[in-house]
């Protein structure tokens, strides 16, 4: 009896776990915040002609996005209006079309012209609510084939003032998830002025441009000659650091390569594998801390977060993964914790055993690997003797952005 039923309480625990485990993501203040997000108030609408066609469009969504000088700065692209003071009767009392515009005329005689194609492009209801309007780079997903071409950007390339090699370099990241630069002087002070092309560094309790030895100089494995096996870095920050770049100034010893994973091939290789646990690590949450400096002790707030996070489309935006930084588990029920480790085993079984999936390369001076820490996960294989690594981490969203500025994309999300 007790073999025959295993597997059918294991099945059916399972599903049963899957779901308290979105339930346990859904908690009750979302599903609260789910039901207030729909309470009824009745707002005016208008009814937009947009040529043959019309969208029918509140209001207070019309004034509220008036483009007018008074309502939205031309310059900075803030918003001027009040939302609070447009009243929910607002009336139009004249609306016009020209072949690439509307114009209405509020009851308060306040004008709001708009672009057709501006409208056809934010009216929402209808169509899909979440458009991305702006030039996305489709993360092209690899494994250890990637050594035969790895992205890499000559370093007087991205040092020219024109852009274009810095442009090539941010384009790099965003689609391979990383990038080299190669022929880089072999200086602290030559790295930092290479990733002052892309942006201010982020600074942290291990410093700004850090410069580092296996002393134990912070209380992190890090700064020690044991290996690290594939992780992403600060799952303990709020908001883990966007990019990490690593420029190796000086190793007299062996061991200490390094290794790269595409995270989102891992996730990919999950999603197809056992569909049951992405689910699982997308909706279970942990905690991770930095608790080894006797002046430091970070963990985020709020304290849990997943593995596997989606972005309102259900897209993967970010890998949230380091095994040795994760905290105690005492905030799951006895069910959650064995679909949690069966789900996270699953997981580590592609993140760090699959050959196929892993990328190995000599770090060395003159040679800079940069990152996105929310997708690549990084390694090191053990060494001995002095190694002297520098670095930084950088912003996700400053590095994001400069990709865009360079590539000149459009601001239409504004
Ligand atoms: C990069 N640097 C040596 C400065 C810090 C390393 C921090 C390592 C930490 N366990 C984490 O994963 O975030
Ligand atoms: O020493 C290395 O090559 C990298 C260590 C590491 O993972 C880190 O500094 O974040
Ligand atoms: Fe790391």
């Amino acid at each position: 009896m007790h073999f025959i039923a295993r597997p059918l309480v294991a099945s059916v625990a399972r599903r049963a776990i899957t779901l308290s485990a979105r339930d346990a993501a859904a908690q009750p203040s979302a599903r609260f915040l789910a039901t207030a997000a729909t309470g009824a108030t009745t707002f005016t609408t208008v009814q937009v002609p947009m040529g043959k066609e019309s969208v029918t469009l509140h209001s207070i969504w019309l004034r509220d996005h008036c483009r007018c000088p008074a309502c939205w700065h031309p310059v900075t692209k803030q918003r001027l209006v009040e939302t609070q003071t447009i009243p929910k009767d607002l009336a139009a009392t004249d609306v016009k079309q020209t072949d690439a515009q509307v114009q209405i005329t509020w009851k308060d005689g306040h004008v709001s012209t708009f672009d057709k194609a501006w409208l056809k492009d934010h009216a929402y209801g209808k169509t899909a609510q979440f458009k991305d309007l702006e030039e996305t780079y489709e993360p092209a997903l690899w494994g250890s084939e990637i050594a035969q071409n790895p992205p890499s950007v000559p370093y007087d390339e991205v040092m020219d003032p024109s852009n274009a090699g810095l442009r090539k370099w941010l384009e790099n990241i965003a689609i391979h998830g990383f990038s080299f630069v190669k022929g880089v002087p072999a200086s602290v002070e030559k790295s930092k002025e290479l990733v002052a092309r892309i942006t201010f560094i982020r600074e942290s309790h291990y410093g700004g441009y850090w410069d580092f030895t296996p002393n134990l100089e912070h209380g992190d494995t890090a700064y020690t000659s044991l290996a690290l096996p594939a992780h992403t870095d600060t799952t303990y920050f709020t908001d883990p650091v966007g990019l990490q770049m690593f420029h190796l100034l000086e190793h007299r010893g062996t061991g200490g390569e390094s290794l790269l994973v595409d995270g989102f091939k891992v996730a990919a290789e999950l999603r197809r594998l056992h569909p049951d646990a992405y689910v699982t690590l997308s909706t279970t949450k942990v905690a991770a801390h930095c608790a080894g400096d006797a002046d430091t002790y970070i963990y985020p707030k709020p304290r849990y977060h997943a593995l596997l996070n989606h972005d309102e489309r259900g897209k993967l935006v970010q890998i949230r993964y380091n095994n040795n930084d994760r905290s105690v588990l005492n905030h799951l029920s006895f069910d959650q914790v064995a679909a949690y480790y069966d789900a996270l085993q699953k997981w580590q079984a592609i993140a760090h055993e699959r050959k196929d999936l892993e990328y190995w390369f000599p770090l060395g001076p003159g040679t800079v690997v940069i990152f996105d820490n929310w997708r690549v996960m990084h390694a090191r294989a053990a060494f001995t003797g002095y190694r002297r690594l520098t670095g930084c981490y950088v912003n996700g969203d400053d590095w994001r952005s400069r990709l865009r500025t360079v590539a000149g994309v459009n601001r239409k999300m504004c």
